[in-house]
């Protein structure tokens, strides 16, 4: 693992890689500058994969989490986790791994919504408590978790922006005779249907105006293109837990 691998050729280990998302970077490695190194489904060994690559790229189920840091930490590789529906334990996994190995967890590795997240964090320091926040998101019917993956990323940048816990502020699942909307409350809800790749609103709700700031996926090249460039970003760095924004320098 050395700073020379992250600049040449790379090679990456898909798991998940029957899923739409290991397709999806399947598809690009194909045809771009690294190489995939094999991918493995819920059957396999991820540490048979690691043994011959440079990154281990993981979009698969929050369960395979455990298997998939040790598989990296067996072989000493740095290993990016795009899989959501994480839990705490999940988070705590990944810093105690991070302390061995060069770790990469994101709920989107797309550029947009990397930026997105820096100004929902800054409108929502500069516009104070009084602006309710509602995350709103939309994905295909298969999916399987809720609040997405980048739901749940963006409500965390409104957060920091208030400088308060995400976890203190959320109201989700709303349903029934919810009573009013707590103040300073962070809202989510999550629409499924079709094949949306994904969609994702901040609506920053005031007196008498409201701001929306939205992202649009048009497909799923745009979270393979930066999965790859972010898993050839994390070769060679120091064991610690990166960002998207760390690999894109926003
Ligand atoms: N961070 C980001 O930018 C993005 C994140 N995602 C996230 O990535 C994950 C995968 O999404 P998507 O590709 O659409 O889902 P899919 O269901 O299409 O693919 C998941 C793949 O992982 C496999 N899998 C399931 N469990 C395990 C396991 N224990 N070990 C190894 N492989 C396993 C599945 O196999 P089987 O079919 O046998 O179950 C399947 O092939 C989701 O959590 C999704 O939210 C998606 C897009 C972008
Ligand atoms: O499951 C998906 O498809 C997606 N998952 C990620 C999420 O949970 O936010 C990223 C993207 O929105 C697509």
């Amino acid at each position: 693992m050395t700073q020379s691998v992250a600049q040449s050729v790379a090679r990456m280990g898909i798991i998940g890689s029957d899923g739409r998302m290991g397709q999806a970077i399947a598809a690009l490695l194909d045809e771009g500058e690294h190489t995939c190194a094999g991918g493995v489904g819920r059957t396999h060994d991820p540490a048979d994969l690691a043994g011959h690559a440079d990154v281990l790229v993981d979009f698969s189920a929050p369960d395979a989490l455990a298997d998939n840091l040790a598989a990296a930490r067996g072989a000493g590789i740095p290993i990016l986790i795009g899989t959501t529906g994480l839990s705490p334990d999940h988070h705590a996994a990944i810093d105690e791994a991070a302390r061995t190995i060069p770790v990469l967890q994101t709920g989107n590795t797309s550029l947009g919504v990397t930026l997105l997240a820096h100004l929902v964090r800054e409108a929502a320091a500069r516009l104070g408590p009084d602006w309710d926040i509602e995350v709103l998101e939309m994905h295909h019917r298969m999916k399987v978790d809720a609040p997405s993956g980048t739901a749940l990323l963006l409500g965390e940048a409104a957060a920091a922006g208030r400088n308060i816990a995400l976890a203190d502020a959320t109201e989700s699942g709303r349903d029934g005779h919810t009573g009013r909307r707590a103040p300073g409350a962070i809202g989510f809800a999550a629409l499924r249907g079709g094949t949306v790749p994904g969609e994702h609103s901040v609506i920053f709700a005031g007196e008498d105006e409201r701001l929306t700031f939205s992202h649009s996926a048009q497909s799923r090249a745009i979270f393979a293109r930066g999965a790859i460039r972010a898993a050839a970003w994390l070769i060679g760095k120091a064991p610690g837990r990166y960002t998207m924004t760390d690999v894109l320098g926003l």
